[in-house]
């Protein structure tokens, strides 16, 4: 096996870090500058910004209702109380039950002074029973769908929750899924499209019932459908790519509305519609989180909060290793790479829409909310930043690719790669030699679809014609999140570590994002060196011996702590 690590340049300086606070912040009528303000000239030109448009605004009668306070997607913006303050997206683990929205309610409740967009994705499982019913309904025959087991675990689920609320059980669009159901189950059929739309009733069932209860309990809501209010998408269903033209249309119209009609949108997560087809779309799974972000940057609002059931981003996966940390702080490239490399937490792609319009992300806890979450933002002091976080992907494919030709020819990597493009598969992890290329093949081209045989096959049999291949599978990829201007101390130290467990690294891959470091096992060996390498990492252990390896462990530990105070 080759083995080639290929280090990054210079990585370039960060900014300052951000001062933390642990509760969203009120900013009662004063105006305030966002972030891209923060220069005296930067504030001049902001209020100027405002004061034209509202000018402006004022000269066309506000003819729609639009932009009168200045909402402006990505861009300077002033913020006073006739705009959007933050983002509050909560999640299906936020809102599983009746008990845990009234939480969420209470959460909403006790910050009145914000103005929020709120977010929600389907309840507790939802989504993934939705996958299961539909898949079930297609071959049981229309009579037998009342006894799909996912379809009434999901019915009961949503009528114990709507009589637990107090409200109409017609609120759960119910009676309508089930039609959705028995017409798969009749067609015998369903397409990717069709589960798009299938899939969106939990988001729809979700914030109809939560702003139905927020209204009973007097807090005035709004229920909104993503794909109504501009959200505008690929037509890639199950994994739709949300356009430019969706940041003027959803602030156009959730800013209108608010000027309108000040009351609080209840806005479904992970839901668009496809541009050509005009059809319900899906954003990949976890995807509510991209739905925040986005209209985070859509208003340009203060902050975009995500409500899971950890209490931020931690230093692993809690379920691999439940010693797992808080971590404070995160830019959005070192947040962008993990989520990518698997960390669940995140949706991959949520990031992009945040580091475009510059507004901090905070992952907040919504079982408990005075803990201070995760903040991310641009830049942070890397300075004594040695290792973030580690992130597991398991079950990953690999490929050995030896060139059959002389060393020195040109043009191999290009085709080796020109073969992934047309079969339409993603790589993860590269190391190259000169006659030789490893990589890691992506499991899912839809997020939870794993890669499967045929694919794999046809992948080596084009490249056969050009190498000798050979196919590695039950491979994971360990990512170490950190700070690549102390690669060398992160690898000193995590093959120390994995050498004493007896694990030997078959690739390497330090990738240009310079926050990245990435080794791959076996898949057996994997939890073990999560295990072990978040002990030396994180919980300054050394190997006990006495000799130089733990005045190394010891170096660590003091650099942790010194970032811990
Ligand atoms: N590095 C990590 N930090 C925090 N949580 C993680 C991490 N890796 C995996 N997770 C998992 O992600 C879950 C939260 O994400 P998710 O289930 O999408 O939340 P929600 O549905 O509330 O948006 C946690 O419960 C945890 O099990
Ligand atoms: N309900 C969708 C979208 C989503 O974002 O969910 P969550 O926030 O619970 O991960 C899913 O399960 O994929």
């Amino acid at each position: 096996m080759a083995i080639a690590l290929r280090f990054a340049a210079t990585p370039p300086r960060l900014a300052a870090p951000i001062p933390p606070t642990s509760a969203p912040r009120a900013h009662g009528g004063v105006a305030r500058v966002g972030a891209q303000g923060g220069t005296r000239r930067g504030r001049r030109l902001a209020m100027a910004a405002a004061d034209s448009a509202r000018c402006q605004a004022k000269r066309e009668g506000d003819g729609d209702g639009v932009l009168a306070g200045v909402a402006v997607h990505g861009g300077t913006r002033v913020e006073g109380e006739d705009q959007l303050s933050v983002v509050m997206k909560f999640g299906g683990s936020s809102v599983s039950s009746a008990a845990r929205m009234k939480e969420v309610a209470g959460l909403i409740q006790a910050f009145p002074e914000e103005r929020p967009v709120v977010v929600l994705s389907a309840m507790g499982k939802t989504t993934n029973l939705l996958l299961l019913a539909g898949e079930k309904a297609v071959g049981c025959g229309v009579t037998r769908v009342s006894e799909i087991e996912e379809w009434n675990m999901l019915r009961d689920l949503h009528i114990k929750t709507v009589d637990e609320l107090g409200l109409p059980r017609s609120v759960a669009k119910l009676d309508e899924l089930e039609q959705l159901l028995k017409g798969v189950a009749m067609m015998k059929e369903l397409t990717l499209r069709s589960t798009d739309y299938l899939v969106s009733f939990g988001e729809c069932m979700s914030t109809r019932v939560f702003a139905a209860y927020l209204n009973q309990i007097g807090v005035k809501a709004r229920q909104c459908d993503a794909f109504d209010i501009g959200f505008i998408t690929t037509d890639d269903f199950g994994n739709a790519e949300i356009l430019e033209a969706t940041y003027p249309a959803v602030a156009k119209r959730l800013h209108g509305d608010w000027i309108r009609d000040p009351v609080i949108p209840i806005v479904t997560g992970f839901l668009g519609k496809g541009w050509k087809s005009g059809a319900v779309t899906t954003l990949g799974r976890g995807g509510s989180d991209l739905t925040a972000t986005t209209i985070g940057k859509a208003l340009g609002l203060r902050e975009i909060q995500v409500w899971k059931d950890v209490d931020g981003v931690l230093t692993c996966d809690p379920n691999i290793y439940p010693n797992a940390r808080t971590v404070p702080y995160l830019t959005f490239d070192e947040a962008a790479e993990l989520a990518y490399f698997g960390a669940q937490v995140l949706h991959p792609q949520s990031m992009r829409p945040a580091r475009e319009g510059d507004i901090p992300v905070r992952v907040k806890n919504s079982y408990n909310p005075k803990a201070p979450g995760t903040l991310i933002a641009k830049g942070r002091d890397m300075d004594k930043v040695v290792l973030t976080s580690i992130v597991l992907k398991s079950n990953v494919t690999m490929l050995d690719i030896v060139s059959t030709r002389m060393l020195g020819q040109f043009g191999f990597l290009a085709k080796v790669f020109s073969i992934f493009e047309d079969l339409g598969i993603s790589v993860d992890c590269v190391a190259t030699s000169e006659v030789s290329i490893s990589v890691s093949l992506d499991p899912s081209k839809i997020w939870s679809r794993e890669l499967i045989q045929q694919e794999l096959d046809h992948v080596v049999e084009e490249l056969e014609k050009i190498a000798f291949v050979h196919l590695l599978q039950q491979r994971a990829i360990v990512s170490l999140i950190g700070n690549v201007r102390k690669s060398s101390l992160i690898l000193e130290k995590a093959f120390h570590v994995l050498r004493r467990i007896g694990v030997n690294v078959q690739m390497i891959s330090q990738g240009a994002s310079k926050v990245n470091m990435s080794l791959i096992v076996h898949d057996s060996e994997a939890k073990l060196c999560v295990e072990a390498l978040h002990q030396a990492f994180f919980e300054g252990e050394g190997d006990g011996d006495g000799d130089g390896d733990d005045r190394l462990m010891a170096e660590f530990d003091e650099e942790n702590l010194r970032l811990e105070l």
